[in-house]
């Protein structure tokens, strides 16, 4: 078992975070991932672009294990998870955002992220308010801090601005001990004042926390990450620092649609 251990550990510290080899997922006839190839390193933070239907989500799926996929194999740090259940890949380190606002209206900020804690704790259960000292609790109130909303703790989350629900959302990604977040669209709704607080959100998260980003806003998705892929029909399209994806003509053309410059 020591031995066991110690192998595990050797192989997350010399293998990148997420290597997916050959991916693709299809839904009866239709091809939405073909044969992805993505290797990304521990603590990187890469964007994955594309336009409406090029199949981001889909991809996001296959690695959270929503919706395995149907060729290829994905390994998290080093271990081979393709057929891993969903609850096995957060249990190992692995969070998401959705595009959709996951969270419970009528509860508190602090309440919120405190459910998230102890979702992903494997502790029993207790519907006991939970003191301050409580390990949970105290998970909690960080990951408040962390996203900048330790002055709205008691506010239920109804009454929150789109933005800092947005914010919180991020929190929530922050329980237990994430070790790669996929953010999907985490802009999406969002003024252009929330949009740079995001920014700064996304660039002040602990260096040791890997991310990948799902993000249509490219003045935002540029400024946080190390390294682009982009994704068109089902397909890798290109890889790149963001400036040069930037700057790519191709990348334009199918982002922006044909009538761009
Ligand atoms: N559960 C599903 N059943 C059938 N087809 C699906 C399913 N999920 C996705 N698809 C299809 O797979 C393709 C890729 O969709 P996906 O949602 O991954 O694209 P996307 O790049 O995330 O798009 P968007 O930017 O609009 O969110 C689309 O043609 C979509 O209709």
């Amino acid at each position: 078992m020591a031995l066991e251990t110690t192998t595990a550990a050797t192989r997350s510290m010399s293998a990148s975070a997420l290597e997916l080899q050959g991916v693709s997922r299809h839904f009866g006839a239709l091809v939405a991932l073909r044969d992805i190839t993505i290797r990304v390193e521990h603590g990187e933070r890469r964007a994955v672009l594309g336009a409406n239907g090029a199949g981001k989500t889909t991809l996001f799926n296959a690695i959270t294990g929503d919706f395995p996929p149907t060729a290829g194999s994905i390994r998290f740090f080093g271990e081979d998870v393709t057929t891993l259940p969903a609850a096995e890949r957060i249990r190992r380190g692995l969070r998401r955002t959705y595009q959709n606002s996951q969270l419970f209206k009528g509860l508190s900020v602090l309440d919120n992220l405190f459910l998230a804690v102890r979702g992903v704790s494997r502790g029993r259960f207790s519907f006991r308010r939970p003191g301050l000292a409580d390990p949970a609790m105290r998970s909690a109130r960080e990951m408040m801090d962390a996203v900048r909303l330790s002055h709205l703790a008691q506010t239920p989350v109804a009454d929150l601005a789109h933005g800092q629900q947005r914010q919180l959302e991020i929190g929530m990604a922050l329980a237990g001990a994430p070790r790669l977040i996929l953010f999907d669209e985490p802009a999406a709704g969002l003024s252009s004042v929330e949009r740079r607080e995001l920014v700064e959100l996304l660039k002040g998260l602990p260096e040791h926390i890997a991310y990948i980003i799902i993000e249509h806003d490219l003045d935002v998705a540029l400024r946080v990450v190390d390294y682009c892929t982009v994704m068109h029909n089902g397909e890798m399209f290109k890889e790149g620092r963001p400036e040069e994806i930037e700057a790519d003509a191709d990348v334009q053309r199918i982002y922006l649609g044909d009538g761009h410059g």
